[in-house]
């Protein structure tokens, strides 16, 4: 039981203390909270016969007013009060997209000093995924100014250098990427050159990203969806994250394009449904697309 009569070094209580505080005293940040929402959508396939082409897609909002009026950036705005920045970016989630049942993690803190040319303000990023087919703005809509962009990042070289004399805990290893980040959405195409350097020491990997050529991204949110876009191709290898981008049911030809425009890379058939055995389970149902031979549909398996 704590005791509301013990004083500190002043001789105040705890009352007395908050009842002095001034919260002026230290200067504080505005806080946003960002959303990348990820989700995959086919392409017009003009022959019937094959497998309509899957892009991976992010939304963004051309900007209405400064800072960076006509720019496009991610759908994301300032915490209110009694709001946490989870209920914040569910928020611009459901105003977005009129979707909240869906997958929503943090995934990081972006607060370089000057993010944001009127004040200090760090931004919360979060990244969520959505089922293509649950989505009211398909790719090419014109609604408002929300669009659904084909992402693509480009690793353009990578150059390690090793610091063989580094002591304990120095920096032994020096990795730095050079990465296209391209965003296209018919005739408009936004591209962004980034740097990365990984530092990596006996004890500690830091990573830190810089943009170095930006045409038509607001703020940093390249960097935001950088992070973001590496995170998802990341945890695709060890938990079932890309089920959260199927719909209900779904075959294993659509599970694997999905594996394959996020990791940008053919995979092996063999050994994709090896790796996905466990994550699915056989549904009764098969597709009725003509022109195509029925497939078995498959839904995500929920016992561990
Ligand atoms: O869109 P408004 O409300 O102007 O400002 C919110 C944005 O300000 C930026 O720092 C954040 O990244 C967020 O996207």
């Amino acid at each position: 039981m704590r005791n509301p009569e013990l004083r500190d070094k002043s001789g105040l209580t705890e009352a007395e203390f908050l009842a002095r505080y001034n919260a002026g005293d230290y200067e504080r940040p505005s806080v946003a909270a960002d959303m990348v929402i990820f989700t995959v959508l086919e392409e017009e396939e003009e022959n019937y016969r094959k497998l309509p082409e899957c892009s991976l897609c992010l939304l963004l909002i051309q900007r209405g007013g400064h800072p960076y009026l006509g720019d496009w950036a991610l759908p994301g705005g300032f915490v209110r009060p009694g709001e946490t920045t989870k209920a914040a970016a569910k928020r611009e989630l459901r105003e977005e997209t009129g979707l909240d049942q869906v997958y929503l993690e943090q995934l990081y803190t972006f607060s370089d000093p000057g993010r944001d040319p009127r004040t200090w303000v760090m931004s919360c990023a979060h990244m969520a995924l959505i089922d293509g087919t649950k989505i009211r703005l398909k790719a090419g809509d014109d609604a408002d100014n929300a669009q659904w962009f084909k992402v693509s990042l480009l690793l353009l070289d990578e150059h390690v250098e090793y610091c063989r004399d580094a002591g304990f805990g120095q920096v032994k290893l020096i990795r730095t990427q050079h990465l296209e980040l391209e965003l296209v959405r018919g005739e408009i195409r936004l591209k962004c050159r980034l740097e990365k350097r990984i530092r990596k020491s006996e004890y500690e990997e830091a990573a830190e990203c810089r943009i170095c050529e930006n045409d038509g991204l607001a703020f940093d949110h390249a960097k935001i969806i950088v992070a973001a876009l590496e995170r998802l191709r990341g945890k695709l290898e060890y938990t079932d994250l890309a089920l959260h981008l199927m719909p209900e049911e779904f075959t294993l030809t659509q599970l694997q394009q999905v594996y394959e425009v996020i990791w940008d890379k053919s995979l092996l058939k063999a050994a994709f449904r090896r790796k996905v055995a466990s994550m699915v389970q056989e549904t009764d149902s098969y597709t009725k697309n003509e022109g195509h031979r029925p497939s078995r549909l498959y839904r995500r398996r929920w016992e561990e």
